[in-house]
């Protein structure tokens, strides 16, 4: 390599997340900023033109507004070298520098800014050879399967259960081109490197349920995961998505670009302040559990008694049902 490196930077990158050690930080959350700056080898994908030889900035973009939409973490320090690692886990890359900003932080005092910066290489061949890196994946490529599980049965995610998660996610939209946003949802998801997307179902045309009168019509599908991720890495990763196509969570059933909700993951019950699966409305949402039906026509939802009901009937039941439609169109998995 010459002695100025060649470089991709990302810069600016905002996304909503919950560090910091207040609770009210933890609570309401606050913008974040990334820089990341990669060291890599341009030639080959100049030579080439091809996205495979290079890092794909709008993967390693979404790999950035997961992990600080994700997990809170305490210290901007730990965010940052969050970030640090999944960038070093892109092919290719050979070092990263990241600044991440917290322009909001409660400093009682006039600022602009507080960030910390901070510079991580590969590690040298005898560091990778004996001492493995925690939290690195390895090197997945973007856009490949779901990673393995790494060193000591932990994955790039943090998941130590190495058995994959089989979850289901709901599409929603109803604002500029809805069939368009689903499809660019399934594409993000199959891109994502720890998400593989198994199944999609038909596309629906439903009438809006609660929120503001007289918004449009709703265009709803759902698709089968497989995944690493734990389900708040996952929720994550939705979240991630969204944020990428411009949703803004303004008005409370409002209308919308994109939502996607994470509906079941396994079997799992978990009820936080994050995150609740199964998801609590779905047992009455005939614009989920119809989609969900064409992926899975023997799938079950507990009732408030934790008794197991088929979703075909909890969807026969639905009062949403009667303004529910195939729209007609597909979304493609190729
Ligand atoms: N199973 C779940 N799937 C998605 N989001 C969930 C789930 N459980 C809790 N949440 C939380 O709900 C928030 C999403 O709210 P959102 O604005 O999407 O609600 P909504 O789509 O307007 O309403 P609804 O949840 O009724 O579909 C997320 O920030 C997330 O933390
Ligand atoms: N028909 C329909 N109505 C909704 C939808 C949706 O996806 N489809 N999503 C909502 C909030 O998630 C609220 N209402």
């Amino acid at each position: 390599m010459s002695a100025v490196p060649d470089r991709i930077s990302l810069t600016g990158l905002a996304a909503r997340g919950f560090h910091g050690v207040f609770e009210r930080e933890r609570r309401e959350g606050q913008e974040f900023l990334a820089d990341i700056h990669l060291e890599v080898d341009a030639g080959k994908a100049a030579a080439t033109d091809d996205l495979a030889d290079t890092v794909d900035y709008g993967a390693l973009a979404g790999r950035a507004v997961e992990i600080i939409g994700g997990e809170p973490a305490d210290l901007i320090e730990t965010v940052a070298e969050r970030l640090a690692d999944a960038a070093l886990s892109f092919r290719g890359v050979r070092a990263v520098d990241v600044e991440l900003h917290k322009p909001q932080a409660p400093i009682p005092h006039a600022f602009r800014d507080v960030s910390v910066r901070i510079r991580r290489e590969q590690p040298g061949p005898q560091e990778a050879a004996g001492t493995p890196r925690i939290g690195q994946n390895g090197g997945g490529a973007p856009g490949s399967a779901a990673a393995a599980p790494g060193p000591g049965g932990t994955t790039a995610a943090g998941r130590t259960d190495a058995a994959p998660l089989e979850a289901i996610i709901a599409l929603g939209a109803n604002l500029g081109d809805p069939h368009a946003a689903l499809q660019a949802a399934v594409d993000a998801l199959r891109l994502h490197p720890h998400i593989d997307v198994t199944a999609v179902s038909g596309v629906y045309r439903t009438a809006p349920v609660g929120g503001v009168p007289d918004q449009p019509d709703f265009l709803n599908a759902a698709a089968a995961v497989r995944t690493v991720l734990s389900p708040h890495e996952l929720l994550a990763a939705l979240l991630g998505i969204e944020a990428m196509a411009g949703r803004r969570r303004e008005v409370h059933h409002g209308p919308r670009l994109l939502d996607l909700d994470l509906i079941a993951a396994g079997g799992i019950r978990i009820d936080d302040d994050r995150l609740t699966l199964p998801h609590p409305r779905a047992r009455e949402r005939a614009f989920v559990l119809v989609p969900w039906a064409d992926i899975d026509a023997g799938a079950t939802l507990p009732d408030p008694h934790g008794r197991p009901r088929p979703i075909t009937e909890l969807a026969a039941a639905a009062p949403d049902r009667p303004g529910l439609r195939a729209d007609g169109t597909r979304l493609v998995l190729d």
